[in-house]
């Protein structure tokens, strides 16, 4: 055996000036790869990853390989190097989306007619039927409300069910009668919109318009209520990613329209004795990522009466700028949501619990 004719400390000083070497160079190239991924975003490209290009890379570094790395080693390094590469070009990208905290670094606050959601506001409630039925029904509901210092009533007027045979809504004439409920007990009225050749109608009388989970991608129903002249509930699809979601409030942004307030409303997983799964680390990161207010619609993440108090309990203590409740007269008689929906008893016992977390009286 020929003895070494270089120490170790030696050898190890030039692999530490072959790595500085190296590193240098990737920074070169992440700065190349960056310039790149500028490049597709200014051509509007959606997807930056690019497999072809990606393979057509590691067949020639194929070819150039002379060892000692086997190729399937040099293909593996390459890959994670392409990985990283497109990681830093859509974090570059995701930087110019018009939600993000990078873009905007302080809170949205809506002021809407006096009512501020989001920031240092206080949390707000949202709450009021699952669909609008009728004058009693939602006059009685507006004044048990607005005495418990509610400001915002919801109620729908267009119902996306599951089956085309379940009750569909009142439609304008439910949208008339909300709004007018509505003010009349000195409260905003938000209703959901589900088809853009409705967003006038709807906007000439809910003071916020929601875009409800089942149409959270409908890409042409956001651009219209992003050129509309009011704020915009956006729930987040049954089984949307926050990313989805968050692009989905980028469609409204990007039309215009910046007085968006991201609502999460569980999604639908594996698990069946909930109706969905609340995803309260998705309120976390949108507080995070987003500069928007996220408010929880507790209602539809579980499905179910029993878990309201513990899931807006848990909805406050992450952040959350609001809770969604759903209440009627006679849940038991509702048109939609009968297992749902909260009577008013059930909602002053609700209230009452989230009352230190409120942290404002909304008691009569
Ligand atoms: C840099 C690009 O974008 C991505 C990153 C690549 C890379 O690091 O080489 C290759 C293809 C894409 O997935 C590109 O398209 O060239």
């Amino acid at each position: 055996m020929t003895p070494p004719t270089r120490s170790i400390e030696d050898l190890r000083a030039e692999v530490d000036q072959i790595n500085r070497e190296l590193l240098k160079l990737l920074s070169q190239r992440g700065a190349v790869v960056a310039q790149i991924g500028h490049a597709k975003t200014q051509e509007g490209r959606p997807n930056h990853y690019d497999p072809a290009r990606e393979d057509q890379q590691l067949k020639e570094l194929e070819a150039l390989n002379e060892g000692p790395f086997t190729s399937a080693a040099v293909k593996m390094i390459f890959k994670e190097i392409f990985k990283a590469s497109l990681d830093l070009e859509e974090s570059n990208d995701k930087k110019q989306l018009l939600v993000s905290r990078k873009v905007k670094v302080e809170d949205t606050v809506l002021d809407i007619d006096g009512v501020r959601i989001g920031g240092d506001a206080p949390p707000v409630v949202i709450a009021g039927p699952c669909s609008i039925e009728s004058e009693a029904q939602m006059e009685q509901t507006a004044a048990f409300l607005a005495a418990r210092g509610v400001k915002i009533l919801r109620g729908g007027a267009y119902k996306p069910r599951t089956s085309p045979y379940g009750f569909q809504g009142m439609g304008v004439d439910g949208l008339i009668l909300g709004s007018q409920v509505a003010q009349a007990n000195g409260m905003l009225f938000v209703t959901e919109v589900m088809d853009t050749r409705d967003v006038e109608i709807v906007a000439e009388h809910a003071d916020i318009l929601q875009v409800g989970a089942r149409n959270m991608h409908n890409f042409a129903l956001l651009r219209e209520v992003g050129r509309a002249r009011r704020p915009v509930l956006l729930k987040r699809g049954l089984s949307a990613t926050i990313e989805e979601w968050l692009y989905a409030a980028e469609y409204i942004l990007s039309e215009g329209n910046p007085e968006v307030i991201l609502c999460e409303r569980g999604i639908r997983t594996y698990e069946k004795w909930t109706r969905n799964t609340l995803d309260l680390s998705a309120v976390a990161l949108a507080k995070q990522e987003t500069h928007l207010p996220v408010i929880v619609d507790v209602t539809h993440a579980a499905g179910r009466r029993d878990l309201l108090i513990p899931l807006a309990k848990a909805a406050l203590a992450v952040g959350a700028d609001g809770i969604h409740v759903e209440v009627h007269p006679s849940p038991a008689t509702a048109l939609s949501d009968n297992e749902q929906q909260l009577d008013f008893e059930g909602y002053e016992r609700f209230i009452g619990a989230l009352q230190g977390q409120l942290k404002q009286p909304v008691g009569v």
